[in-house]
Order: structure tokens, then C-alpha cells, then sequence
């Protein structure tokens, strides 16, 4: 079980991993987090009862927060993986499992700024972790334990699917549900954007697509539920929604989604080349 826990970089993925994890059995007492600035640490420590260092006040705020710490989660962003992980590697202890939510960053990239043997684990969460329906995969490191790993696995399991996936998978992963909330939120402004086109006023197309959207969601969320049979369920034959669907298919609106994906997974499998190319 995890006894204590620390969030390096704690922005919108790291808030939402933390939000999720406290509304388990943790308590905020486990928990600190690290973050630049102290009116984000302020922010933090008031939201959610934890501690919270800000590097502006406290230039140690990284080394001291893994001091006794079973997890460390680094929630930086991919350029500001490495050097954070030779920051706290002079402090970190030979058995914390350190847990990189970091789009595009290797495992290989994570134990080479890390103390030789460091338990590491690749995740790639997303942000609907924060209301307990988020979705991670997990890649550990050769010389991870299934002890270690489960450490990791119960930093997520109470707010979402955790999944064990090779490594090589994980830039699929993330263009698929690391980046895919966003591709939902943006169908969400695209309806609402239609909705106004209709001459309806901006708080009805808002409130319309985004109660559609989340509704839609949540039956997906029912067991057994199928995205196609929920569709043919929409969809009377002649009626109405096969048309938007015929005319979503003549637009190639599959195939756009399809190279929507493709563009993420491109561009972490080049983020990696950057960050090995220094
Ligand atoms: N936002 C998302 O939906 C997802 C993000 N990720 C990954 O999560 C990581 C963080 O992304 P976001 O949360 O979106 O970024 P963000 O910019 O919202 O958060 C980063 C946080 O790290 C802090 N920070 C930066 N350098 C620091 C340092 N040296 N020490 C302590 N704190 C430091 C910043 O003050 C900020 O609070 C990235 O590596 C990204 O690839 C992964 C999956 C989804
Ligand atoms: O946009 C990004 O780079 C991160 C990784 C997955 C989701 N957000």
C-alpha cells in the first residue's frame, strides 16, 4: 500500500492523477506535491489538504519532497523530464518507484538520468482521472518488481481502467486517450458551434452539446455498451440521424479522426528523437 506519495509538476494531468487518488483512502497527509510557483502550491495545498513546495520559495522543493516517498510521480513536462529526475536522483531512495506520466519520454530516456536500477514505471493517464472515469497504461521497466508495479497500478485503480501495455504501444495510447479527451471536447465546441449556426443563442448550443456529449459518455460507460449499437439506437432507418451520419461519412470524418491520431503519435515518436537528440 502506498504510505507516501509525491507529485513533481503538479499542473492539469498531475491535479487530476491527485484529485482521483484522494478520493480513495488516501490521505492528503501522504501526499506532497512540488510545483514553480507558490501561488499554485497555495492553490494546491488549500484545494486539497496536501503540502505543496513551490521551487520559487524553496529551491530544494523537489529533493525534499521524495524523501520518504514509496511513488514519485513526474508530471513535468517531456523537456523537463530529465533534468528533473538528476535533480532528486542524489536524494531519491533505491526502492521508490518512480512513475513517468510524461508523453514521448522512454523508459531507457527515464533510467538514464535515474540511479542505476531505479524502479520506473511509463504511464499515460488522462485527465477524466480527475472524476474517477480516466483511463492509464502502464509500461514498467525491466528491473520494476510486481511489487513496484503494483504501486503503480494503485495510484491509479480507484479512478479509472489501468492497463499493463508494452512500451512500444504507449504513442498509440497517448494519440488515442492521453490526447483523446481534447478530440471529445472539440466534437463538444463543433456541435455547439452548429447549434449556433441554427440561430440558437451560445448558452442553449453550449448547454445542448455539452449534455449530449456527457450523456452519450455515460451510456457508453454501461456494461456491455457498444459505441455502434448505441449509434443504431440513435438512428431510425430514413429518419434524421442516418442522414448526419451519411453526410459525416461522405466528409471522411472517420478518416479525419483517424489522421488526427496519427499526427500525435508522429509527433511524440518525435518529441523522442528531440529529447535523445539533447
Ligand atoms: N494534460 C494532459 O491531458 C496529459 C498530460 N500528460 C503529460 O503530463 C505532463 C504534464 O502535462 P500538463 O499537466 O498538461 O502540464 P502543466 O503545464 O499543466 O503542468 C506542469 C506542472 O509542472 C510544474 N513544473 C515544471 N517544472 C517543474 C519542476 N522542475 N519542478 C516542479 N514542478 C515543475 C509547473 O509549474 C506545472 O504546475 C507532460 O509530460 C504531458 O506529456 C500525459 C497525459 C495527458
Ligand atoms: O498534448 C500533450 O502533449 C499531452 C500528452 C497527451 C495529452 N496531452
Amino acid at each position: 500500500m502506498i504510505k507516501r506519495i509525491a507529485f513533481l509538476g503538479c499542473g492539469s494531468m498531475g491535479e487530476a492523477i491527485l484529485a482521483g487518488l484522494l478520493g480513495s483512502e488516501l490521505s492528503p497527509s501522504a501526499v506532497v506535491s512540488t510545483v514553480r510557483r507558490v501561488e499554485r502550491a497555495e492553490e494546491l495545498a488549500h484545494r486539497y489538504g496536501i503540502t505543496a513546495l513551490a521551487g520559487a520559495e524553496e529551491p530544494d522543493a523537489n529533493s525534499l519532497a521524495v524523501q520518504g516517498a514509496d511513488v514519485v510521480i513526474l508530471g513535468v513536462k517531456p523537456i523537463g523530464i530529465a533534468g528533473l529526475c538528476r535533480e532528486i536522483s542524489p536524494t531519491l531512495d533505491a526502492r521508490t518507484v518512480v512513475v513517468s506520466v510524461a508523453a514521448a519520454v522512454s523508459l531507457s530516456q527515464l533510467s538514464s538520468a535515474l540511479p542505476p536500477g531505479q524502479p520506473v514505471v511509463r504511464a499515460m493517464p488522462n485527465t477524466p482521472l480527475k472524476v474517477r472515469r480516466g483511463v492509464v497504461a502502464l509500461s514498467a521497466g525491466p528491473t520494476t518488481t510486481a511489487q513496484q508495479q503494483a504501486l503503480a497500478h494503485e495510484v491509479f485503480v480507484s479512478s479509472g481502467v489501468v492497463l499493463d501495455v508494452p512500451e512500444d504501444a504507449q504513442n498509440a495510447v497517448s494519440a488515442i486517450s492521453g490526447s483523446g479527451p481534447a478530440y471529445v471536447f472539440y466534437f463538444a465546441e463543433a456541435l455547439a458551434a452548429a447549434a449556433e449556426e441554427f440561430g440558437l443563442d451560445e448558452d442553449t448550443a453550449r448547454i445542448l452539446a455539452r449534455e449530449t456529449v456527457a450523456g452519450g459518455g455515460l451510456m457508453l460507460t454501461q456494461p456491455g455498451a457498444d459505441p455502434a449499437v448505441l449509434r443504431r439506437g440513435v438512428s431510425s432507418p430514413g429518419g434524421t440521424t442516418e442522414a448526419a451520419i451519411a453526410a459525416f461519412q461522405a466528409q471522411g470524418l472517420a478518416g479525419i479522426i483517424a489522421a488526427g491520431a496519427q499526427a500525435a503519435a508522429a509527433r511524440a515518436a518525435a518529441i523522442t528523437e528531440e529529447l535523445s537528440a539533447g
